[in-house]
């Protein structure tokens, strides 16, 4: 466990509900920098919409997001994303109509620093910048493997490609902590296991993950602790072994499946 390290993100009591529903109660939990922490629970429990406060994508009802010691809460989506949170989508988004490279330019238009003017007319500071992007959009397709790819349409790549990309498109930003929500889905266990490699690897380049998965040999495999939510509540949280062994985890939400990959 890497739990000596620097507090990176801190989240206190968050709640929202939708109508008379209370989708995240109360929520509590915390991640350090270079750790993998994971979020499980049952379909509906409240994970995505975690995600969707730590986001900014909605505005909780009460309670406290602390990202590298300032408060979030109240930041609108592209704030949080210029203050280092970048994240994935259960369902992949990613531009369809432009190549592979210039979807990973627009993670980097965030923290783009030419002004309106240079844009106009092309000054040479815009195109020092544009130049530097560039090459540092390669540089990270080829960290990701992707780097013969770069003037493909997102369609035309596999699916663990796409899921790849979406994860370059994030890294793009610049992001102190990367989440991804439910990036195995749709997998074959091969592509997983990659997934799994790949994951590993951006931790060894100084990344933290915050992850959505339901796949069980991804989480039990890659996870330094794990949450558990059932319900909107946090029910459990623990070591990969302390969740895999928790009774009331295997009995509401893991089964059969955490005894076969445990
Ligand atoms: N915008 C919304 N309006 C109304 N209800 C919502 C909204 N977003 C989420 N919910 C509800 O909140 C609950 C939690 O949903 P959420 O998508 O966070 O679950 P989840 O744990 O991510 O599920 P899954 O594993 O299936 O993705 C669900 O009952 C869902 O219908």
């Amino acid at each position: 466990m890497k739990t000596k390290n620097k507090l990176l993100l801190e989240v206190q009591n968050l709640s929202i509900s939708f109508g008379g529903l209370k989708a995240v109660d109360e929520v509590t939990f915390k991640v350090h920098e270079g750790e993998i922490v994971s979020i499980i629970g049952p379909n509906g429990a409240g994970k995505t919409t975690i995600f969707n406060l730590l986001t900014g994508i909605y505005k909780s009802d009460s309670g406290k997001v602390v990202f590298d010691g300032e408060e979030i809460q109240n930041r609108t989506p592209q704030e949080i994303v210029k203050a280092g949170i970048a994240r994935t989508f259960q369902n992949i988004r990613l531009f369809k109509e432009m190549r592979v490279i210039e979807n990973v330019l627009t993670g980097m238009h965030i923290n783009t620093d030419y002004n309106f003017v240079d844009l106009l007319f092309r000054t040479k500071k815009f195109r020092t910048i544009e130049k530097e992007k560039t090459l540092k959009a390669i540089e990270i397709l080829d960290s990701i493997g992707l780097a013969d790819k770069i003037s493909d349409y997102p369609s035309n790549l596999p699916y663990g490609d796409q899921r790849r990309l979406e994860i370059a498109r994030a890294i793009a930003t610049d992001a102190k902590i990367i989440i991804l929500d439910e990036p195995a889905a749709g997998m074959n266990p091969q592509e997983s296991e990659e997934l799994l490699q790949f994951i590993k690897t951006l931790v060894q380049k100084g990344y933290t993950i915050l992850l959505i998965e339901h796949d069980m040999s991804v989480v039990m495999n890659v996870s330094d602790r794990i949450y558990v939510i059932d319900h909107g509540r946090k029910v459990a949280e623990g070591l990969p072994e302390e969740i895999a062994n928790n009774k009331l985890v295997i009995e509401a939400y893991l089964g059969k499946e955490v005894e076969d990959c445990a």
